[in-house]
């Protein structure tokens, strides 16, 4: 396992990790009982994103000006830990005004608080940090931080026969494991595909979609749908990425989910959290469809970024396009992927 990859897994557990000359230890997950082991008289300065500073309205501040660097702000008597949680997470915006005065300070050390940022986004945490005095047990550079990938090689752990509602094909299930950080990705090999390039799709893990049958987006019918497609043609391959949330992760697409209930579209409640739109990248898919000895696909699919990333790990794609009707609870979602993060007719 990486450097990276076990600060993340540190960094979701709650402890503090040391990139460069900062120490940080994650809003999210830190327990009031470790802060008050690290931090016992409440000073450590908080540690934003840019975007964030911009949304509770530190903008106008001169160490805040920019919405890509990363923002300190002070410490005073009012900012507790609870009002910290708050501050950090964009559902509270809506229940109260933004308490104040908020004062930024310069951040001694912005390639570290770049890469901080950068493995709390791969955690799947929100992106938010206290800064602490102490050096951490765990410690790497800036550079290798900010260089922090989502992983991008896979063997396969096992394999077996898969009987599946509704697939009279002899359908297998591949568990393949990526090497940078353990975690678990599957393929679903329907038939025996071979000859010409077989019907793939890359399915990105939604539990809310794949498993409750929720109508806010279109993945639980594309699912089904792709299957229903590969069976009929006899052969096709399913890989189910664990990318939730398109790479926020789950807790984090369920705020994603919680600000739209305010009136924002899926790409703005993406970055009022601090995200990108879409932060996955399909360089696993591309190694997972290699480990099956596939080169070359029919890709059943909306979003370009699929077949650009697939390319561009040198897979051959030509799109098989991949809609289905919507919903009045999707109809925005898929116009909003559509205006905004161009999807395909
Ligand atoms: N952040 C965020 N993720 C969402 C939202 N709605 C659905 N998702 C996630 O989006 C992903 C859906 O991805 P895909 O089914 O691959 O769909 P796509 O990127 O639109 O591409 P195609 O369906 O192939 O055209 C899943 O990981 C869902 O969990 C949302 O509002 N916010
Ligand atoms: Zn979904």
């Amino acid at each position: 396992m990486s450097k990276a990859a076990a600060a993340i897994a540190a960094l979701r557990a709650g402890r503090p990790v040391t990139v460069g000359s900062l120490t940080v230890v994650p809003v999210e997950t830190a327990t009031d009982a470790l802060l008050a082991e690290l931090d016992p008289d409440s000073r450590s300065p908080l540690l934003l994103s840019g975007a964030r500073a911009a949304a509770i309205g530190l903008g106008n501040q001169r160490e805040a000006a920019s919405t890509l660097a990363p923002v300190l702000v002070e410490r005073s008597d009012w900012l507790t830990t609870g009002k910290i949680r708050e501050l950090v997470d964009p559902a509270w915006d809506f229940a109260r005004f933004v308490e104040g005065p908020l004062r930024s300070l310069p951040v001694a050390d912005p390639e570290a608080a770049l890469g901080a940022l950068t493995l709390s986004r791969l955690a799947g945490l929100v992106p938010a940090f206290w800064l602490l005095d102490t050096p951490a047990a765990l410690a790497l550079k800036s550079s290798e931080a900010t260089s922090a990938a989502r992983p991008r090689t896979v063997a396969i752990a096992a394999r077996a026969i898969l009987p599946v509602e509704g697939l009279e094909v002899p359908t297998q299930i591949v568990a393949m494991r990526a090497e940078e950080d353990g975690s678990e990705h599957v393929a679903l090999v329907i038939g025996a595909p071979g000859g010409k390039p077989p019907l793939v799709r890359l399915h990105s893990e939604c539990l809310t979609g794949d498993v409750f049958g929720s109508l806010k987006c279109d993945c639980g019918p594309q699912l089904n749908a792709a299957l229903r497609l590969m069976e009929a043609e006899g052969s096709g391959i399913l890989l189910y990425l664990r990318q939730e949330g398109r790479g926020i992760g789950l807790a984090n697409k369920i705020r994603a989910y919680a600000l739209q209930d305010r009136g924002l579209d899926t790409v703005e409640a993406n970055r009022r959290l601090g995200f990108g739109d879409d932060e996955r990248d399909f360089a696993l898919a591309a190694a997972m469809l290699r480990a099956l000895g596939v080169e070359a696909v029919r890709l059943l699919t909306n979003n370009p970024a699929k077949i650009e990333g697939l390319a561009a790990a040198g897979i051959a794609v030509t799109r098989v396009p991949h809609h289905l009707p919507a919903n009045p609870h999707n109809a925005d979602y898929l116009a909003t992927k559509k205006a905004k993060s161009g999807h395909l007719d």
